[in-house]
């Protein structure tokens, strides 16, 4: 489990203080996978380098399974930070070793024996696909591979949590998906939990439990994801929703549309997704729907279903209808336009 407690991080330059991160809570229970998502800027790298100390919060204090790393002393704090993992972006290999002593070398500095170190090696390389491969160098390899390799140099120390900074972001989009299946393996099988960042909602889709709206150091929306995809209330989380799925008009058309009715968002997860909803509106207030854009987002824990339908009627009847869907747990969203844009 790991728990921030209002952690916030300043640093100090000749220019003035930046507030990098501003009173952030966080709690990942065990076997969960969050992510914080946000903007270049937002302070994501900040936070996530201050769950394992490589920045010392300025105030705040950090859980990793009940033990506050904040609050030991450095010996100690080396000790504990073995129980925290990390992988990066730029996958920090050591490019004159082999795949295998790459995964081999932090096991012998932490005092591990030969056989041990071999066992490890053998059994991660073979989690992450990789056993193939242990004669090669960093350089022989793809960039999904190296991220493998420090996938399994993470786990061979057998961390109780992994922090991932940034760790798709220099792959291409299936190379992104190798690896979010491979975290969401070793999630599944070794019940690690994981704390992630990222600037891509795609990532956020695919493996996260739970989701933080990061901007200018402060968490500004979280939730669930399921309940985050389907009812975002944050400008800037509307704006990564906007990334996935095609969900934008222009503010023109919109304006149009709505002489005649109605435009809305139709957010639909859970029952109401099984149920012909618009045919029911359609038949009980006279109105016609006219689907404009439709898409299905798939998410670690379940389905959402997106429409922006143009209800077509009298405006008292739309509104009925309107009415009538949220009584039946479809979230909605009225599209306000303006002719001037
Ligand atoms: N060592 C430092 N000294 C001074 N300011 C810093 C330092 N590290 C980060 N910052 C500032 O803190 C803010 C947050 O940076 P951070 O790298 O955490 O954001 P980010 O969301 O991870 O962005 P990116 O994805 O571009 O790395 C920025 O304004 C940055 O300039």
């Amino acid at each position: 489990m790991i728990v921030l407690e209002n952690v916030s991080k300043e640093f100090n330059s000749k220019s003035g203080t930046v507030k990098a991160v501003k009173q952030v809570n966080i709690r990942v229970n065990q076997g969960e996978i969050h992510g914080v998502i946000g903007y270049s800027g937002a302070g994501k790298s900040t936070l996530i380098r201050c769950v394992n100390l490589l920045e010392k919060p300025t105030e705040g204090k950090v859980f990793i399974n009940g033990v506050e790393l904040t609050s030991l002393p450095l010996p100690k704090l080396r000790k504990t930070r073995n129980k925290v993992g990390m992988i990066f972006q730029g996958f920090n290999l050591l490019k004159t070793a082999t795949v295998y002593d790459n995964i081999a070398i932090p096991l012998k500095l932490l005092g591990y024996n030969k056989d041990e170190v071999k066992k490890r090696v053998e059994q991660y390389l073979d989690i992450v696909g990789l056993t193939d491969k242990h004669t090669n160098y960093p350089n022989q390899l793809s960039g999904g591979q190296k991220q493998r390799v420090a996938i399994a140099r993470a786990l061979a120390q057998e961390p109780e949590v992994l922090l991932s900074d940034e760790a798709t972001s220099a792959l291409d989009p299936e190379t992104t998906d190798s690896i979010l299946d491979l975290l969401l393996k070793i999630n599944r099988e070794l019940g690690i939990t994981i704390l992630l960042i990222t600037h891509e909602m795609n990532v956020i889709q695919k493996i996260c439990d739970h989701v933080y709206v990061m901007e200018n150091g402060v968490i500004v929306e979280q939730d669930t994801a399921i309940n985050l995809f389907t009812k975002p209330t944050h400008p800037t989380t509307k704006k990564f929703l906007n990334t996935i799925s095609q969900r934008n008009l222009s503010n023109s058309l919109i304006a149009q549309l709505n002489v005649t009715g109605a435009v809305s968002r139709l957010t639909f997860v859970g029952e109401s997704t099984g149920k012909p909803l618009l045919a029911e509106v359609s038949q009980k207030f006279n109105v016609q729907p006219n689907i404009l854009t439709a898409n299905i987002i798939e998410l670690k824990n379940g389905i959402v279903g997106n429409i922006v339908v143009h209800l077509i009627g009298d405006k008292e009847q739309v509104k009925n209808a309107i009415h009538y869907l949220e009584a039946q747990g479809v979230a909605t969203e009225e599209l306000e336009g303006h002719s001037h844009e």
